[in-house]
C-alpha cells in the first residue's frame, strides 16, 4: 500500500524536453504527488506544464534558479507569483538585496493576483559541484561546507523561507537554520542508481535521516526502464 507521507516527501524532477513526454510521466507515475519543473521543460514548452500539474492536484517547485540584479529578479519573481506554485528557486550569490527583492516583489505579485505566495528558496551550492572546484575553478576560499552554511544563512537572514542544498550539508544546516527553514535536498541517489553529474550524493534514507524535509529526485526514476518500480523502490527504501 502507498505510504503518502513518505512518498509526499518525494520532488520528481521533470527534466524532459517536451510537454508531451511530461505528460506521460505525469500520468505514469500518480502516486508522485510533487513535481519539479525546470529549465529544460520550461524553456522548451513554457507555462502550460503548471497548469496541468494544476489540473491534476499537484504540488509545484518552478526550479528556474533566478540570478540576476535586484530590479531583474523582482520582476521575474513578480510574474511567477501568478503560477501559485509551491516552491520557487533563486540563487544566494545574487546577494542580499537582490534575494530582497525578489521575496518582496513575489508577495506583492501574489497578493496582485489574489493567490498564496510561493515559498522562496534559495541555492547554496549546485550539488554538481565538489570542494575542489569550489577551491580552484571558483576561487572560493571557505571550505565548501563552510560557504554552503554561509549562503543558507544569507537566506535566513533575508527572510527566505528555506534553502536547496545537498544531503551531504544538510545536518550542518539543519542544525544552524532551525526546524523552521525548508531544507530541500537534490543530488540524492540510491545505491543501485547511477550517480551522474551528481558530485556530493547520499541515499535518500541518508538525506532524510540528515534532516531533509523533501528530496529531488529526476534520472533515477524518470530515466529508468521502469519508473513506476523504481519510485516504489525509493518509497520503500525511505519506511
Ligand atoms: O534546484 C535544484 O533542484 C537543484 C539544485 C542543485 O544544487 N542540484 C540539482 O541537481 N538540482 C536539480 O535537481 C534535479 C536532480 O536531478 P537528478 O540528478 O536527475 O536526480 C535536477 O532537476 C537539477 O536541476
Amino acid at each position: 500500500m502507498k505510504d503518502t507521507t513518505i512518498a509526499d516527501k518525494i520532488i520528481v524532477a521533470l527534466d524532459v524536453a517536451s510537454q508531451e513526454e511530461a505528460i506521460a510521466l505525469i500520468d505514469k507515475l500518480p502516486d508522485v504527488s510533487f513535481w519539479k519543473v525546470g529549465l529544460e521543460l520550461f524553456v522548451s514548452s513554457g507555462p502550460e506544464i503548471l497548469a496541468i500539474l494544476k489540473e491534476r492536484q499537484k504540488r509545484i517547485f518552478l526550479d528556474l534558479k533566478f540570478h540576476d540584479i535586484p530590479n531583474t529578479v523582482a520582476g521575474a519573481c513578480r510574474a511567477a507569483a501568478k503560477y501559485n506554485v509551491d516552491l520557487l528557486t533563486i540563487h544566494s550569490t545574487c546577494g542580499k538585496e537582490a534575494l530582497k527583492a525578489g521575496l518582496v516583489a513575489l508577495e506583492e505579485g501574489a497578493i496582485a493576483v489574489d493567490k498564496p505566495s510561493p515559498k522562496l528558496i534559495a541555492i547554496t551550492l549546485l550539488t554538481s559541484l565538489n570542494s575542489r572546484q569550489l577551491a580552484f575553478e571558483l576561487k572560493i576560499p571557505l571550505e565548501l561546507p563552510e560557504y554552503a552554511l554561509h549562503m543558507a544563512l544569507l537566506a535566513k537572514e533575508t527572510g527566505l523561507a528555506g534553502a536547496v542544498c545537498s544531503p551531504q550539508e544538510v545536518e550542518q544546516l539543519r542544525m544552524s537554520c532551525g526546524d523552521d527553514f525548508l531544507l530541500v535536498c537534490p543530488g540524492v541517489r540510491p545505491k543501485w542508481a547511477d550517480g551522474g553529474d551528481q558530485r556530493r550524493s547520499m541515499t535518500p534514507k541518508a538525506a532524510i535521516n540528515a534532516g531533509a524535509d523533501y528530496l529531488v529526485i529526476g534520472r533515477p526514476i524518470t530515466a529508468s526502464d521502469d519508473p513506476v518500480a523504481a519510485f516504489a523502490r525509493i518509497c520503500e527504501e525511505l519506511k
